[in-house]
């Protein structure tokens, strides 16, 4: 029986880091400064603070000043808009990220309005969502984009494939649809109430899990010879009492033997996400200084 080949995104991601980290110092000579990240976290949720360490890890190992701001979990909407207005004016911030989900009291929709639409490495500002679906430049989210960067190192042209979507969320179901489609996909988008939702996922030829319910999409379910997009993180309870380990959305083990490829959980869209935003971030300081982007980005 064959198996799937694993999609390596953590070197993927080790190799477009890389690519930032020179297009950073080319940026530093010229214009005598750093890209500069600005990460915003409200409260204390262990995993978001996992996440955002790790952010600021790989933004200084690119030579960019990370900026973090950690504010207490009963902060008010209007200290949070704020700090992000003050942000928004700081000429030394390229990129605003405000880590998602907020607390109850803070509408995440008014705070990612008033993120300036140029400083959104995230992409999820409305005039940014609007720009992908015009077709216009602007930031795309950084999840979406490193997918069809793995799937475009794979598998080349996508014109015509079948893409199935399976998730419809702000933040990687719909973008990733709206890039699909760029690339002349044929593409569907599947969700909760999709009747038959092994049926639609059997026909396609790029599956892009992003649920966040732990193995849901079934190996049987899949096309023989469909290339796997695995979005999900999900800690559940490992073998041994007490610990956990992260699955995706996918069932990995059944997928192996019918799928061409597939990425894995961790190391497979996770690390890409955060190389993805490192490069919008180096987009965005090019863009503000008038100094052209670097190709191959
Ligand atoms: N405004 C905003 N933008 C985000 O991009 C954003 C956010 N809010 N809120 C939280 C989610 C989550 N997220 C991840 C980034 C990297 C990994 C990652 O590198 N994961 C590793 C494993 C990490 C682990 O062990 O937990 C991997 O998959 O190999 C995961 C998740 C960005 N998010």
């Amino acid at each position: 029986m064959s198996t799937a080949a694993i999609i390596d995104g953590a070197g993927f991601a080790a190799g477009l880091r890389a690519r930032v980290a020179e297009g950073v110092a080319a940026f530093r000579e010229r214009t005598g400064r750093a890209p500069g990240l600005a990460v915003v976290l409200v409260g204390e949720d262990p995993a978001s603070q996992v996440y955002v360490r790790n952010k600021g890890r790989a933004t200084a190992e690119a030579g960019m000043v990370s900026i973090e701001h950690k504010l207490p979990a009963e902060t008010s909407q209007a200290d949070l808009l704020a700090l992000v207005r003050e942000l928004n004016a700081d000429p030394s911030v390229d990129g605003i990220l405000v880590q998602l989900p907020l607390p109850a009291q803070i509408n995440e929709n008014a705070v990612i309005a008033t993120i300036d639409p140029d400083k959104d490495v995230d992409g999820f500002n409305p005039v940014n969502v609007g720009r992908l679906a015009s077709g216009l430049h602007g930031f795309v989210p950084c999840t979406p984009l490193g997918c069809i960067m793995l799937l475009k190192d794979r598998l080349g042209d996508l014109s015509g494939l079948d893409a199935v979507v399976v998730g419809r969320s702000n933040i990687v179901g719909k973008p990733m649809a709206q890039l699909l489609l760029k690339e002349n996909c044929t593409v569907t988008i599947a969700h909760s109430r999709t009747r038959d939702l092994p049926a639609i996922v059997g026909r396609a030829d790029i599956v892009v899990a992003a649920v966040g319910r732990p193995r849901m999409i079934r190996g049987d379910w899949l096309k023989p010879g469909a290339t796997v997009i695995d979005v999900g993180i999900n800690r559940v309870p490992a073998d041994e009492p007490g610990k956990t380990r992260l699955v995706g959305d996918v069932a990995f083990d059944e997928a192996l033997p019918v799928a061409a490829a597939i990425t894995p959980v961790p190391k497979g869209v996770g690390p890409m996400t955060i190389a993805v935003l490192l490069r919008n971030t180096l987009v965005s300081a090019c863009r503000r200084e008038r100094v052209p982007v670097p190709e191959g980005l």
